[in-house]
């Protein structure tokens, strides 16, 4: 951890940037502001809870700031990695010290950038991005979507500030709680994969450890060659698959249990929950 600075901004220098809430986001977004080459006193990192605004600091090699406020004055980015239920709060907190044309991102799920425009000072540019935790180990999927007053140069800035941390696409606002259900939330039905494969690994014989390097390798394998040949999964899926062999008949009880509907089920489930979360209490 190192100490606040001023955030004073030399024409060409590093934009400092400020992020609110230290929990599993704020964390993956700290380091990946650290793997991009932003320096430790350009991240600053807050939180309620002091110890963890510190915690998070010393792992990723940035700064601690004593409170948002703190934070947000010195800032040429905030950064909002809060529950979405927190950010109206945070919005009316920090909106009186916020810098002339300091950019807004958030990465809260599901709260409209209407919210965020309607509580900042007018002309503020809001980027909403939706990342995901493997941006922590560089292989992340985020989509930003712009506010009115977000340019080109603020979607550019967004995109250098997740460049360490994997993909990075552009969506419209409207897409964003598709966004969320599939990608956002996406790594956990992955990893509910990855255990459920290992687990039927482990019913039939194989030690644990060996099945989950097995299940893990190979969902990381198709994910690439879907990714290299540009081929279609379903087109990929059949070449596994020899007549009369065992691929159709483990597919084939896949089917059976309504295992593809259950995927389509969850990422709908999960965006009508992004729309919810966007609601203000009540509406
Ligand atoms: N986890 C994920 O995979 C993803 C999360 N997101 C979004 O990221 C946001 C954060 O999620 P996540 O990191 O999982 O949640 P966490 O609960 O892990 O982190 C949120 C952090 O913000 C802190 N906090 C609460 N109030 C404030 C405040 N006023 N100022 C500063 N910090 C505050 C919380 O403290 P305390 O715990 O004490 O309340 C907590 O440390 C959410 O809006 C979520 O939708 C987006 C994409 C993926
Ligand atoms: O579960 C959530 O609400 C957050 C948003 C996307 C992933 N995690």
């Amino acid at each position: 951890m190192t100490t606040q600075g001023t955030g004073t901004t030399e024409p060409g220098a590093t934009p400092t940037v400020a992020v609110l809430g230290a929990g599993v986001m704020g964390g993956t977004l700290v380091a990946g502001l650290r793997a991009g080459g932003w320096p430790p006193a350009a991240v600053v990192v807050a939180d309620p809870d002091a110890a963890k605004a510190a915690a998070t600091a010393d792992e990723h090699g940035a700064t601690a700031a004593p409170d948002n406020r703190a934070a947000v004055s010195a800032a040429d980015v905030v950064l909002l990695a809060v529950k979405p239920g927190a950010v109206p709060a945070v919005l009316a907190d920090l909106a009186p010290v916020l810098r002339p044309g300091a950019l807004v991102v958030s990465v809260a799920a599901g709260v409209p950038l209407a919210v965020y425009e309607s509580a900042l000072p007018a002309g503020t540019p809001v980027v909403r991005v939706m990342p995901n935790t493997p941006a922590l180990v560089g292989k992340g999927a985020s989509a930003t979507a712009p506010g009115v007053a977000a340019g080109d140069e603020h979607l550019a800035l967004v995109e250098r500030m997740l460049a360490a941390t994997g993909v990075v696409v552009r969506v419209a606002e409207k897409d964003m709680d598709a966004v969320t259900a599939l990608s956002g939330s996406g790594p956990a039905y992955v990893f509910y994969v990855i255990d459920a494969l290992a687990e039927a690994g482990v019913l039939l014989g194989l030690p644990r450890d060996l099945a989950t390097t097995l299940a893990v390798a190979t969902v990381e394998g198709a994910g690439a060659m879907v990714a290299q040949t540009g081929e279609h999964p379903a087109v990929l899926r059949e070449r596994v698959s020899s007549p009369g062999g065992t691929t159709v008949a483990g597919v084939a009880a896949l089917d059976a249990h309504a295992v593809r509907a259950g995927l389509v089920a969850g990422v709908r489930a999960a965006a009508e929950r992004s729309r919810e979360l966007g609601r203000p209490a009540g509406a």
